[in-house]
């Protein structure tokens, strides 16, 4: 085909390629969410439909690519790891972040009713996004761990900042003045002490934040093997996670997953 003169200009593009053998990871955030979260009167310190609606929009990714082997959420972000030998796009930059974030943002406000029946979506939710690549296993392990260790700390915080203003009615700044410089046991002798709360039984979707990961399992009536994938709230920092689900940094199919129970919850992978 004649080309036309303008053609040209797609030599202003660039190569953006994700270096090879390398682990992809994408992570989103929300813009602004103190503002949204506020404007849609979420609970504090965790509103837990909120938080189910950030699982299923991050479950429509994993059902759109194959090759996001697992993803990890908390608050308003969500990460999706890319299998190491991935070719999705041609391992372009700008097509897997891009296709992504729409993918994600897109579910939210499409899922928004589902989770919150009773309320408005007032105005567009949006998220950021960057990419960034990890050559070995342990990297990859030790970012996953950065971003439990956050939820973590994160969430201890919140929690007893909010249990001292709800419970000992104190004023935001006198609850920030009795955090001010405790460590995480202090903390927590301060949520049993103040507040009669015990850290350890808050939920552990709040505590753990969520990881997806993607199951094969025999779903009734039929019994047939039906991919899944499945929101858990456990540690991922040590090791017998990456020993159970091993077949991600082995780069392996998925075997019959045999300790499944159809009423775990789960998101049906629905095009095999
Ligand atoms: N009430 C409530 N607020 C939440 C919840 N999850 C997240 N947030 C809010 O969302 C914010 C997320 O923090 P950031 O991502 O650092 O800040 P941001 O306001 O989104 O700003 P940018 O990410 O820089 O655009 C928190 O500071 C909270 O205000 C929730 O479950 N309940
Ligand atoms: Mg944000
Ligand atoms: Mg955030």
């Amino acid at each position: 085909m004649a080309k036309s003169k303008y053609e040209y200009v797609r030599t202003f593009e660039f190569e953006d390629r994700c270096l090879q053998n390398c682990w992809i990871v994408v992570r989103l955030d929300g813009r602004s969410f103190h503002r949204f979260t506020s404007s849609h009167k979420f609970e504090k310190p965790n509103d837990k439909r909120a938080l189910e609606l950030m699982n299923r929009s991050a479950a429509a990714v994993m059902e759109e690519f194959r090759d996001v082997s697992l993803a990890y959420g908390q608050s308003d972000e969500y990460s999706f790891i890319l299998r190491k030998n991935t070719d999705l796009y041609n391992r372009r930059q700008s097509k897997i972040m891009s296709a992504i974030n729409s993918i994600f943002s897109a579910s939210y406000v499409y899922y928004w009713n589902t989770f919150f029946e009773d309320k408005k979506l007032l105005y567009p939710p949006s998220f950021d996004a960057r990419i960034v690549l990890y050559p070995t296993d342990q990297n990859l392990r030790d970012y996953l761990s950065w971003r439990q260790a956050d939820t973590h700390i994160n969430n201890l915080y919140n929690t007893a900042f909010w249990g001292l203003i709800s419970m000992k009615g104190l004023s935001n700044n006198e609850a920030e003045k009795v955090l001010s410089g405790t460590v995480s046991s202090e903390k927590n002798e301060i949520l049993f002490k103040e507040c009669g709360t015990n850290y350890n039984n808050e939920l552990p979707i709040y505590r753990k934040g969520t990881v997806l990961v993607r199951k094969l399992v025999n779903l009734p009536p039929s019994k047939s093997k039906k991919h899944v994938i499945c929101p858990l709230h456990v540690d991922i920092i040590g090791d017998s996670f990456w020993e159970e689900y091993n077949e991600i940094l082995n780069l392996k199919d998925l075997i019959l997953n045999k300790n499944f129970k159809p009423d775990d919850i789960f998101y049906l992978v629905k095009r095999s």
